[in-house]
Parts: C-alpha cells; structure tokens; sequence
C-alpha cells in the first residue's frame, strides 16, 4: 500500500532506502495520474464555505445548486474551466493559487479522492490565511533533513525549494506550509495545532519530533520493555504537545494475561485508552482504526525492539520489498537496536496518516509543566487543599498529599516518581528572561 500511497524514502541504519523508491508501481501510478477522471461530484465537504481549506463561516446569500458550484479542492489541469485566482470569498477568505499539474512521474503519487482534508487541512489552518498568501499553495511537510525537505500536497509527493535563509531545524514532519505553486518555493509556516518536541541532554533548543499529530501511540510490549516511569515520561511530552495519547500494548501473543499490563497502563493517567495487540496481526490495524480515519495522523514512538516498525508496517499494509525494516531484538533484555532512524509522514490503509519518530531512545523531561500537571492529575489537586502553599509535600504538617498516601488513596511509589519529574522538569528547563531580564515562568509560557 505504502509503494503506492507513501510519500518519503526512510533510511535505515544500514544505510538502505526502504520504502518506494524502489517501488516500480509508482511511475504506473504517476502515469494514471495524468489522466485521472474527475471524481462524481464537486461538492465541497463543508456547507458553510466553499474555500478548500472548510472555511467555517456561514454562506452569504442562498446556496447554488451543487453542479454549479466551482470545484476549488482539485488541480486546475483537471477540470475545464478554473475559476480565477486568487479570489476573495464573500466569508473574505482568500482562495489560493490553483495547483499545477504535476511535471515529474515521481511526484504525482496520489489518490483521485485526495482534498485538503484527506492530508490533515481543517478549519484551524484555513483560519490563518489572509490576503498575503493569495497565489500560494499549503503543503504538508512529510521529510525533514538538513538540506531538503520533501511535502505532499493534492498531486501527491514532491520536494520543497528552500529560501536561502530557512533552517529546516525549525520545522517539523506533520508541518503546513504555504509555497509556490510551480516552484515549491517554501513562503511560510503555519501555526501548529500540536507539537511533540523534546530538549536532549544539554542542548539549548527543543528538538522538533513532530507537528500536528492528533494521536500519539505510546508504544511498548507485554514483557520486560514494560515501565511505569518510562510511560509517563512519554506521556508528559504528549500532554504537552496537546496531542491525545493512546498506550500501545504489543506482544501480546507472547504473555498469557495481557489485561494486567493493560490494567496497570490504564492507572498511569485518566481517561487513558490502552489496547493490547499482536502487532504483526491484521487484527491490529483494526483495533487502532478509532485513531487511524481519513485525515487523522498519529506518531509512534517507543523503546527500540518494541514494534513500532511492525505497527507501522502492518497500519500501511506494505508487502514486503516496501516494508520499513525491522530488527531482531536481543533476548538477553528485550531490548531492540534501532532499525530506523529518519522520522517521516507515511499514509495508512483507513485514510489517516502516520509518522515514524525513531531514535527516542532517552527521553528527559524539560519544558513540560503543564503535561505533569493533567498526568498527575490526582496529586496536582490535592495541592491546593495542603496547609502551606509552598508545601513540598514532603514532611509538611497538614500537607493533603501525605495524608492521602496514608490513608491508602494515593499510591506513595507514584508520589516519588511525580516527584522525581517535576523536580527533573524545574532543574533541566533554562530559565527564560524577558526583554527586561525578568524571569519567564515556564509554566505560564503560552504553548507554541
Ligand atoms: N510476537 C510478536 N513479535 C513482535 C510484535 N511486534 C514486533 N515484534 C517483533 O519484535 C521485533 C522488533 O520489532 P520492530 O518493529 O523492529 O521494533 P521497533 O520498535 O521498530 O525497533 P527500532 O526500529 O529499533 O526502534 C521484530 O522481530 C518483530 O517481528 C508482536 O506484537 N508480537
Ligand atoms: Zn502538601
């Protein structure tokens, strides 16, 4: 499937291209591009406007019947008669440049029902056009190296022109951005809805791992790699990002009582889905197609050897010469040796999208206040109700904290770990100082 709905070439660590440039369907696919039929109607998905990005808006004036209505979601070599551009909307929203028709067999690997939509548009990114993008394009980002990076957009795959003083540091696999629509020349990035972004050991800045992803797979497995502390971790970083979290259980076929490490997954934070799976099974792809629809894009990330590679392999259906490689894990301690290094957008068989974060393999805390406060939700409330209000919940007389772990409602090995994070957060978050030097409290600092 992946041969020929991917977008991106993902490199393994022993340096080979594993996915569709080896693919011979995608110069077929590229051809039928080409001469591609129209799709049965021109109706836009969303009543209310007919911008292509679902522009939210009311109609002004009565609705025309829908086979007059001009199609803006499609490349203008396919229809007959494209309506000018760019154009204002009566909701003064901007219509963009219409799309070329792609020039290379390479890139042109599309579906005929592709929209805006189907690669993650919603009202959020359509709310920040403004008269300045007319003519311009939105692409989603789907490879990110130093020097290039490639997008897919309604004709399928296809490699960005940087301007010479973008560093593509700043953005993210799952970004929107707004280019030429001939040259690809990159001319903005729209805000994200979420970001999975993570600071190693001493650096300065916040790596990005991954922009607008509506779910993330915390993935580990029914066996050793299982660890209460490394999950919440995970799930601190999700929180943050704004991203919904789901614990993935794999190898369950390997373990006779799966439902306890379900059980103990759930426990971590509430509200928390957890599902167990044989991630080399079909059946999977079943049991994640709740997070996994048309336009949806989750990320995976996980220990290594824990079958975040399979996942993925088994949520695209590749066959095998298309597969993302998997490695061998060691027997010793279940621990995998990180087959896949490049992250990457790759679209999965129920419509959504998924990208791959390999080389997760420490995961610090920093910059992640308010991801530990909806994690440990039970103890951040009882707070307030201590006698002091700088409590440590430590030794503190009247402190609310203590007395719950006393009374047995709070399980006093989460108190050390929640402790552990928050104090792990504090020391390994820079202070930031404002124009005048004054602190920035990085718990009030408005997410990015
Ligand atoms: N029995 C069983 N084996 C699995 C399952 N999921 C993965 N495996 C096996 O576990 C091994 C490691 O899987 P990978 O998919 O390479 O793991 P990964 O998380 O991608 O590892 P890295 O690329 O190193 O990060 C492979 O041999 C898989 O076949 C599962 O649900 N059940
Ligand atoms: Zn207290």
């Amino acid at each position: 499937m992946l041969a020929q709905r991917g977008v991106s070439a993902s490199r393994t660590s022993s340096g080979r291209v594993s996915h569709h440039r080896q693919a011979s369907g995608l110069r077929t696919q590229g051809k039928s591009c080409r001469s591609r039929r129209r799709t049965a109607t021109g109706t836009p998905t969303r009543t209310a406007c007919r911008a292509p990005w679902g522009c939210p808006a009311p109609r002004i004036g009565s609705p025309r019947p829908a086979r007059q209505r001009p199609r803006f979601d499609r490349p203008a070599g396919a229809r007959r008669s494209a309506p000018p551009h760019p154009r204002r909307l009566p909701c003064g929203h901007i219509i963009l440049a219409s799309v070329p028709p792609a020039r290379h067999a390479d890139s042109v690997t599309h579906t005929d029902d592709t929209t805006l939509e189907t690669l993650g548009w919603s009202a959020f990114f359509a709310d920040q056009i403004g008269t300045d993008d007319a003519g311009l394009i939105p692409l989603r980002i789907a490879t990110v190296h130093r020097a290039r990076m490639g997008a897919v957009g309604l004709n399928g795959p296809l490699r960005l022109s940087l301007p010479i003083k973008l560093n593509t540091a700043d953005y993210a696999v799952g970004d929107w951005v707004l280019a030429a629509p001939e040259t690809h020349l990159v001319a903005r990035r729209l805000d994200r809805r979420t970001l999975l972004q993570r600071r190693t050991e001493g650096a300065k800045f916040q790596q990005l791992i991954a922009a607008n992803v509506d779910t993330l797979f915390i993935v580990t497995s029914c066996n050793d790699d299982f660890n209460p502390a490394r999950l919440e971790r995970y799930l601190a970083l999700c929180n943050e990002a704004g991203t919904t979290p789901v614990i993935v259980l794999t190898k369950a076929d390997q373990t006779e009582d799966p439902a306890r490490f379900q059980r103990e997954a759930a426990s971590l934070q509430r509200d928390l889905p957890v599902v167990f799976l044989n991630g080399k099974s079909p059946e999977a792809a079943t049991i994640l197609a709740p997070w996994c629809g048309t336009g949806q894009t989750v990320a995976l990330v996980g220990s290594s050897g824990v079958g975040k590679s399979t996942l993925l392999n088994t949520l695209a259906a590749h066959d095998e010469d298309t597969a993302q490689a998997t490695g061998d894990i060691r027997s010793s301690d279940e621990k995998g040796r990180h087959t896949t290094t490049s992250r990457s957008l790759h679209r999965i068989a129920g419509g959504g999208w998924v990208i791959d974060t390999p080389g997760m393999r420490t995961l610090h805390v920093s910059d992640v206040a308010a991801g530990l406060d909806v994690l440990f939700a039970e103890i951040t409330e009882l707070a307030p109700q201590c006698r002091f209000r700088d409590c440590t919940h430590q030794h503190e007389p009247g402190c609310a904290v203590l007395a719950a772990v006393k009374d047995g409602t709070l399980d006093a090995a989460r108190v050390d770990r929640w402790r552990k994070l928050v104090d792990e957060n504090a020391q390994k978050t820079p202070v930031l100082t404002g124009p005048r030097g004054n602190k920035i409290d990085p718990a009030r600092k408005g997410r990015r």
